[in-house]
């Protein structure tokens, strides 16, 4: 079994960023600028948006944390976001999800300038994406990508089983695996809380993607030997031997499921410190594309 370990991956990442961050700052360029967008005081989104503001100075990166009461309304977000659009300043920008329930998520997306549009949600990048058009790749998806192609994963007509139809996880996964080019080539099945059978189309991957959210879900009799698994489940249980009162934990049964599996992500140190990288690498392309343009 060899790890595929996102958290060393990642910082290899970053630092190949900070190196071009470097570049741009020695032929007197101005550096790349990250906004994030906090709606709320949620604890896991409050420790997201914070690991990316983090990253962002790790890498010499701008980063502005814009943060919103709970009570904000659909309007005083879109008129935030029109000025961040506006913000010549600002190279990119994302809005933490969930937002709380009186703000319509899908206006907000749209709302959302596609040249800063880092997170890669808005429908034009999306779509772009299915096309094979050059665009920013949601970070999670793109870390996944990331992941296999560092590892040499060989994904070229293998099955790879999908499990969960999120809009930023298993549903541009499914597309992504698909495609033409490597890490692609893939036969897809996404699966979902609708699909019959399940265990037993898990049971045919030769690649298992689960995007659940559920604790221990997937268990080793569930996989085929030799199976690539990677965890993006993050769940928080409580815990009251660790400092925080809680431990993250993912939808794979590490612990069994590894002893059969030829390449396995672990959680924590897999899939999460990945989209934390690529969501670097989609600001600086996007800082790239932002200076090409002026000139
Ligand atoms: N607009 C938007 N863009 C996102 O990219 C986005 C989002 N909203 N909402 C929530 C999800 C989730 N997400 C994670 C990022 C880092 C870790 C991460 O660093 N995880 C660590 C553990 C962190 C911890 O201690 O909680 C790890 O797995 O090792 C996890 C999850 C980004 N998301």
């Amino acid at each position: 079994m060899e790890l595929l370990d996102g958290k060393k991956v990642s910082n290899d990442i970053k630092d190949e960023i900070a190196v071009e961050v470097q570049k741009m700052k020695d032929r007197g360029e101005k550096v790349p600028h990250l906004a994030a967008v906090l709606v709320g005081n949620d604890g896991a989104s409050l420790t997201y948006v914070g690991s990316k503001v983090k990253a962002c100075e790790r890498v010499g990166f701008e980063s502005t944390l814009v943060k919103m009461p709970s009570t904000t309304s659909e309007i005083e977000l879109l008129t935030k976001i029109k000025e961040l659009n506006e913000d010549d300043n600002i190279d990119g920008f994302i809005v933490q999800l969930p937002l709380p329930p009186q703000i319509d998520t899908q206006k907000v997306l749209l709302a959302v300038d596609p040249d800063k549009d880092v997170d890669g949600f808005h429908p034009m990048n999306f779509g772009k994406m299915a096309l094979d058009m050059s665009t920013f790749i949601p970070a999670t998806p793109f870390g996944i990508l990331e992941l296999l192609e560092r590892y040499d994963v060989d994904t070229k007509g293998k099955h790879t089983v999908v499990i969960g139809r999120s809009h930023i996880v298993g549903r541009p996964m499914s597309i992504l695996m698909g495609r033409k080019g490597w890490p692609g080539n893939s036969t897809v099945t996404l699966t979902h809380s609708h699909t019959k059978n399940i265990t037993q189309i898990i049971s045919q991957a030769d690649i298992v993607i689960s995007a659940l959210g559920v604790p221990n879900f997937l268990k080793a009799e569930m996989v085929k030997d030799d199976a690539v698994i990677i965890d993006v489940g993050i769940t928080r249980v409580t815990d009251e031997t660790r400092p925080k009162g809680y431990k993250i934990v993912g939808d794979v049964d590490f612990e069994n499921v590894s002893k059969k599996a030829s390449h396995i992500t672990p959680v924590p140190g897999g899939v999460g410190p990945m989209t934390i990288a690529m969501l670097l690498k989609n600001t600086l392309l996007a800082r790239e594309r932002h200076h090409n343009n002026k000139k």
